[in-house]
């Protein structure tokens, strides 16, 4: 079953075009990586994905919705949940507090004060299980910003777990994570896609990492999709291989 479609989805930003007459089919509890060179606008998409910029041309559909037009929040509310490639934590806020924030605000209690999220039936445990499920308790009530990257990285899958998403948007979730760390996040990722069922929809610049992970591969050049397939036929084809001009896939 289809979850997540898009139909010569677009978006031009002062006469330039930054993405182009894009379309995808996500099907249910599948695992799509997103590659490209630097600029290819893969982080864009995932912005007119999540909601966070509106397309200019064309229409994403999720659970044969049409939400093109809908704010991030009511599509996250539809199941869509995203991460950024910058940090997106408090950093002076511990690791259980910015769960919470992101439960509480999941819940519908927006305009609460955060202090108050413990009193909130079910915040506190859908927090708790959250930080649990990405092997952060021990850290709990530790700030955010003295964690290490990798641990950063870890809290922010957390925060995304407290909503709920059917669908997870991961932008570059390696990114800043030393060597030594990357292996126990492939993992967790892995494991949010094969034993929970979720959907995954991936931005990743290393293929090493993608070939244990991903159902297909979206590769993105110049605004477009150039190809759409399993790991082994995108490496195979020409058309990559010579957009990519020797750079590594
Ligand atoms: N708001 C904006 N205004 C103008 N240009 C933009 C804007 N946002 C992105 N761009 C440009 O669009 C292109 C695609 O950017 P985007 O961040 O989507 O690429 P990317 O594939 O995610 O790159 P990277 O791998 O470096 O993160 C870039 O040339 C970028 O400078």
């Amino acid at each position: 079953m289809t979850v997540l479609r898009t139909r010569g989805l677009g978006w031009s930003v002062g006469g330039a075009v930054i993405v182009s007459d894009i379309d995808l089919c996500v099907a249910e509890g599948e695992f799509l990586a997103v590659i490209g060179p630097n600029g290819a606008g893969k982080t864009s998409l995932f912005n007119l994905l999540s909601g966070v910029l509106t397309a200019t041309s064309g229409s994403i559909w999720l659970d044969g919705r049409d939400v093109t037009g809908l704010a991030p929040h009511r599509r996250t509310r539809l199941g869509l949940g995203r991460t950024f490639q910058t940090a997106s934590l408090f950093p002076a806020l511990s690791v259980a507090e910015n769960v919470r924030l992101a439960a509480q605000a999941h819940a519908g209690a927006h305009l609460r004060l955060w202090s108050r999220a413990d009193r909130l039936p079910g915040v506190s445990a859908v927090a708790g299980e959250a930080i649990g499920r990405v092997g952060l308790t021990a850290r709990s009530g530790d700030p955010a910003g003295g964690l290490s990257h990798g641990d950063k990285r870890k809290l922010e899958l957390a925060v995304l777990l407290a909503q709920s998403p059917r669908i997870l948007l991961l932008d570059e979730p390696m990114a800043g994570v030393s060597a030594e760390e990357v292996p126990a996040l492939v993992e967790l990722i892995g494991e949010l896609h094969r034993a929970e069922g979720r959907t995954v929809l991936m931005v990743e610049h290393h293929m090493d990492v993608l070939l244990g992970l991903a159902d297909r591969v979206a590769v993105m050049h110049g605004g477009r999709l150039l190809a759409c397939d399993t790991p082994q036929a995108v490496m195979a084809d020409p058309t990559v291989q010579e957009s990519y001009l020797g750079e590594p896939l």
